[in-house]
Order: structure tokens, then sequence, then C-alpha cells
């Protein structure tokens, strides 16, 4: 966490792009705060903080250093103080699925901690399968539980891809009527307290995966993204990173580059 604004003053900024900044107490919000004093922009260098815990008390102490109940105390006012200041909220709910440390996840308490981070202020909960072991039954039935509490709209999906099932999930939660998906390019990402937990689902792999369904991505002009755009900076960043793409679309075109330019070469 001690280095989130310095990132954060050196990231090159695009028009319409949010730059959610993970704040896990009040300390985190005052770095933030002093980050914006320090830094006038327009726009500012970041309108978002992200908060997080998790739906069992074995995670939340590995990555908080307390219980689910202390966390979500601590959060509120570091909440009401964010939205005070003008800032968004979105908020995280870890280990939806199972818990590294202590196994399978009571859906109950997803539901229940996704509630209670949507009263204290979030405008959305993205349910995080953190250790990537979620099978799409699994996700249904947790997503069924969290729907009791809280409106499909204000959830998000955010699933890790250790068991390589995590572009199924994706497609899972959105016929939920989720529409909101962390992905991140490369499949970079990961929580150090996860053990044995890849990165995120690849954005590339998401791409493919919904090329041709009905899903338009937001925010673009015809609704898709140049996927060899994307494999091109998911090679890029991981090279710049010294590790291998984890993406499988990204690896597939990139092979099958490598195939047209020898063929080429006959
Ligand atoms: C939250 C603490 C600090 C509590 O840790 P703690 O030991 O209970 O906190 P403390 O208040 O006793 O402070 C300990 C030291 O941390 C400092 N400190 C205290 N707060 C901050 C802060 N905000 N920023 C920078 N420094 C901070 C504080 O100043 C002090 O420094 P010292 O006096 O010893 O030099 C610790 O548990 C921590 O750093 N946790 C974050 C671990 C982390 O990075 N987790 C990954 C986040 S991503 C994730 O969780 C998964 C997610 C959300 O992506 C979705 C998913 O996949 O599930």
């Amino acid at each position: 966490m001690a280095g989130t604004a310095e990132v954060l003053a050196k990231a090159e900024r695009f028009p319409g792009v949010r730059y959610p900044v993970l704040v896990p107490n009040q300390k985190g919000l005052d770095a933030v705060t002093s980050l914006l004093a320090q830094n006038p922009a327009s726009p500012p260098l970041t309108d978002e903080i992200s908060i997080f815990t998790a739906a069992t008390d074995a995670f939340t102490r590995a990555n908080l250093n307390t219980t689910t109940a202390v966390s979500l105390e601590r959060l509120a006012p570091v909440t009401r103080a964010a939205l005070d200041q003008g800032l968004r909220v979105r908020g995280y709910v870890s280990v939806v699925i199972a818990c590294p440390y202590s196994g399978p996840v009571d859906y109950a308490r997803v539901r229940d901690v996704a509630k209670a981070l949507v009263d204290m202020g979030c405008y959305e909960v993205s349910l995080g399968d953190t250790v990537g072991m979620g099978t799409p039954a699994q996700v249904s039935e947790m997503l069924e539980e969290a729907k009791k509490s809280v409106p499909v709209e204000r959830l998000a999906g955010h699933f890790h891809d250790t068991y390589g099932t995590a572009v199924s999930n994706v497609l899972t939660v959105l016929e939920h009527g989720i529409r909101t998906i962390d992905a991140s390019i490369g499949g970079l990402g990961g929580c150090p307290y996860s053990p044995g937990a890849t990165g995120n689902v690849a954005t590339e792999d998401v791409l493919y995966a919904l090329q041709g369904s009905k899903y338009h991505v937001a925010g673009t002009k015809d609704g898709t993204i140049d996927l060899e755009q994307m494999v091109d900076i998911g090679w890029w960043i991981s090279e710049q990173l010294g590790r291998e793409s984890t993406s499988r679309a990204g690896r597939a075109i990139r092979a099958r580059r490598l195939r047209e330019q020898q063929k080429a070469k006959l």
C-alpha cells in the first residue's frame, strides 16, 4: 500500500478512464487526500477509491490484519469521508467461493458483507474469487445468494484464473445480469495473501470469449475493442515486468503470427 501515491502521481492518464485507488483504511484515504491536494489537476488524479474486505475472517486477518466485522466498522467512516470529498467508493468482497485459509465459503456471508458495503455507500461491490477456484455452478449459487441483498446492477465479477475457469465464470455472471467485469491485460494481478493464485482473468481472453455474443464493451465506438492491439499491449507489459503473458488468446494469437511469418518466408 505504501507506494500508492507515487504510482498514481506518475501514471499517464486518459480522459474517460477511471483510476480507482485501493484504500484499506483511514491512512490510505489520507494519502489519497493529500496527493490530490498536492497535485491539483483537471481531471483529478483519481475520483474513486476501492475499499476491500472478505467473506471470511481468516482472509481478512491475512489481508487487513483484523476480522471482517472490524474491517467493516473501520471502513464505514472512511467511506463517508471519501463521499464527503466527492470521491466515488467501490467495494470488494474477497474469497467469495473458497478461502485459502478456511476452505469453502458460506455464501450468506458474501451476501451480508456485500450488503454492508452497499449500505455504507459503495456504488458497486466487486465479488472476488480471489483464489480462482470457483466453478460456474458455484459462482451461480453464490450469486443467487448475493442477489438476495444487493441488486445485480450494483454487483461486479472479479475472477482469478488459477483453475482455468475464470472466462466461464465471467460468462456465467453475465447471464445473471452482472455488467461490470474486472479483468487485467496479460492476466496481471493477484493478491499477496492468496497463495498459489494466478492473476486476474486476462482482458484479452474475456474480449475473445465475448466475440459474436450479445454483449458489447461499454465506452467504445462500436462495442468492441481491437483484440490484436490488446494482445500487443498484453505482451508489452508482460515483457516490461519480465514475465510471460498468461492470456490464452494472447499466446494463441502470438503463435499464429509466428506461423504466418514463417510461412511468408517460405
Ligand atoms: C491495512 C494494513 C496496513 C493494516 O496493517 P496493520 O499492521 O494492522 O496496520 P497498522 O495501523 O498497525 O500500521 C502498520 C504499518 O503500516 C502503515 N500503514 C497503515 N495503513 C497504511 C496505508 N493505508 N498505506 C501505507 N501504510 C500504511 C502504518 O503507518 C504502519 O507503518 P509503521 O509505523 O510500522 O512504519 C495492512 O494489513 C496492509 O497493508 N494490507 C494490505 C495488503 C494488500 O496490499 N492486499 C492486497 C490488496 S488487493 C486485494 O485484497 C484483493 C482484491 C481486492 O483485489 C480482490 C480480490 O481478488 O479478492
